[in-house]
Parts: structure tokens; sequence; C-alpha cells
């Protein structure tokens, strides 16, 4: 193992021997790089100080020459000392959340299986608390819940993020010199809402409203999660009585519904839609406000339209879920 710099080493490095201290000291440690500085940074400080640390640099072949791109990465990884290194390339399908969310499933579902033919129990991923930031403020803009502003978690299956409370530049600084930093074009492209805010409502909230705007989302992200944790607990144990206590199997009994608060009730009837066959991706927190309002503002029958050719109907004191028709045919 390479010698660590410094009495306790840089702040990335510091990050990552934290973040991996529950494991064996010969446990493999794949780093997923794109060859972004952020990644780069990482699987060098992995490097230093892991035994067995190795990486897997995915090709989307979204660009042309992006092969090329993958190797010279490759090639340098491996110089650096990482073993194995892999680069693998995957075929990005779109399947209507767009092309941005098809390469990120390919991407995330291989690295998991290069984890596992590997190995390897964790794979770390090269996100900062700059990104954690930007998808607060994302979130925000969006409306969106506790899930959704809890942003990414530090850790999910395999999948780790040590730099999650490390500033992008503390990151950036640690690329060594001569790395083959990769210009993602897609970072420079404003018609990307992430990217707007990286380079346009960051700066002017940081200038306007200090520079610890960044740090702060952050710690709205964690607040966040910790509340979201502990209601989804709440809601899974309310959501298992409800559910299948109901008088007819598949149906939600609206009197079980009814004197549930508003951010228990939500979850379950989310649950509820997701047993039911609602697509995960395309089932919208709106969705799920429709479906609640047939509980709190009908008292005979309506039914409210959900992806995936589903309908919620309420039918009195029942909530039940058909397919929706198909339109007839013109003849
Ligand atoms: N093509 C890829 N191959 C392997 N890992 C990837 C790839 N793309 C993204 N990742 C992983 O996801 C992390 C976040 O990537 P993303 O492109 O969203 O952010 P970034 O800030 O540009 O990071 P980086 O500077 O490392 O590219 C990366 O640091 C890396 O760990």
């Amino acid at each position: 193992m390479p010698a660590d710099t410094g009495p306790r080493g840089s702040a990335v490095r510091r990050a990552v021997r934290d973040e991996l201290s529950d494991l064996a000291p010969d446990a493999l440690v794949l780093v997923a790089c794109s060859g972004g500085a952020d990644s780069l940074s990482l699987a060098h400080a992995t490097r230093a100080v892991r035994d067995r640390a190795g990486a897997v640099v995915i090709d989307h072949g979204l660009q042309t020459g992006s092969a090329e791109v993958a190797a010279r990465t490759a090639a340098w990884l491996r110089d650096a000392g990482l073993d194995p290194v892999e680069v693998v390339q995957v075929t990005v399908v779109e399947a209507g959340d767009g092309p941005e969310a098809a390469a990120r499933d390919a991407r995330y579902r291989a690295l998991f299986c290069a984890a596992r033919d590997a190995g390897a129990e964790v794979v770390l991923l090269g996100h900062t608390l700059d990104d954690q930031a930007e998808s607060v403020l994302l979130g925000l803009a969006r409306g969106s819940g506790t899930r959704s502003l809890a942003g990414m978690p530090r850790s999910r299956g395999p999948f780790r993020r040590p730099l999650l409370h490390l500033r992008r530049s503390v990151v950036r600084a640690e690329v060594p010199e001569g790395a083959p930093v990769v210009d993602d074009p897609h970072n420079d492209d404003d018609r990307f809402a992430r990217v707007r805010v990286r380079h346009r409502v960051l700066p002017v909230l940081e200038a306007e409203l200090g520079p610890g705007i960044a740090e702060a989302l952050a710690r709205t992200a964690d607040l966040a999660r910790a509340d979201a944790d502990a209601l989804a607990e709440l809601a899974d144990e309310v959501a298992w009585d409800v559910i299948h206590g109901a008088r007819d199997e598949g149906t939600l009994d609206v009197v079980d519904l009814e004197p549930l608060s508003d951010a228990v009730r939500s979850r379950v009837v989310r649950q509820w839609l997701l047993d039911g066959g609602c697509p995960a991706g395309r089932l919208g927190a709106d969705h799920v406000q429709r479906v609640c309002r047939l509980v709190t503002h009908w008292t005979g029958q309506g039914a409210v339209a959900l992806p995936g050719g589903v309908e919620a109907v309420r039918d009195y004191g029942r909530l039940a879920l058909r397919q929706t028709p198909l339109p007839r045919k013109e003849t």
C-alpha cells in the first residue's frame, strides 16, 4: 500500500478510510470511475488506504470516442496500482424517463454486476457535498417531500458515497498531477437543470446568503433523511395492517385510512399502489395525493387514472384498483 501523507492523511483519504473502517483489511473495494476529477481523486485515495482496491469504468457508448476515453482512464488506473480495473460497455435503452435516467440505470446495474463478479463488497461513488446540495435544490424546485429532499443516501446495498460531506473543490484539489481528467460535456450543457443550478443558482445563493449555503443544503438532506426514515418505519407498520387487514384482498377500507395523518396515509396509499402494479418510476406524489383525496374529499364514487394503465376507484367504503379499459377502436 502506498504511504499516506501527513499525520492523518488528506481529507479524501481520511473520508475513504473512515467510510471503510467496518471492512476486513483484505476485502476488495471497487471505485466507480467516470474519468471525471471527483472519481479519479477518489480512486487515487482509495488505492492509498486499501490493500485491495480496483475500479470499474462504464462506457455508455453515447459519444464518439467514448471507448478510447474509457481505455485511457483504465490504463491510468492500472498504472496507479488499482487492480482489477475493468471497462464495461453498456447498452442504454431509453424507457420513458429520458436518456440520462436510462444511462444511470444501466450504469448502476453494470456496477452492481461487476462488484458481484469480482467478489467486491463495496463500490465507491464520487458524489460530493456540492452534488448533494444541487439535488436538494432540484428537489425543492419540484416541490418534493422529505424523501426526495433527502438527496442521495450515503450508502445503499454495495454502493457507498464517502465524499458526500466534502466540497467538490476539496476533492478536486487532490487529483494527482498528470491524471487524464475527462471533461464530461454534459457538465457544461445548460439544457440540464442540474448544470444551471451548479453554474448559476448556487453561486447567486452563495453570494446573497453566505458561503455556507451548500453545507446548509446538505444538512437539510441529512435531516430530511432522518425524518423520512422514521416516517417510513411507522408507515410500513401501518401499511401492513391496513393492506392485509382489508375486508377484500387487494382493496383498502376507507374507514382504516380516514383517521391516519396525511403523511402516513399517503405512504400507505403509495405502498398499496406499488403492490397493485403501478410502476415505481412513474408514480408521482401528485398521483398519490389524488388517490388520497378520494378518501378525504369524496363520500360516494370516484376514480383516478394512474400510470401503467391502472385506475384507483372509490366505491363508497372501499378503494380498489382496476385496469383502465382500452379505448375502443373506431371501425
Ligand atoms: N461512466 C462511469 N463509470 C463509472 N462510474 C461512474 C460513471 N459515471 C459516473 N460514475 C460514478 O458516479 C459518480 C457521480 O458521477 P456524476 O457524473 O454524476 O458526477 P461528477 O461530479 O461529474 O463526478 P466525476 O467528476 O467523478 O465524473 C462518479 O464520481 C462516479 O463514481
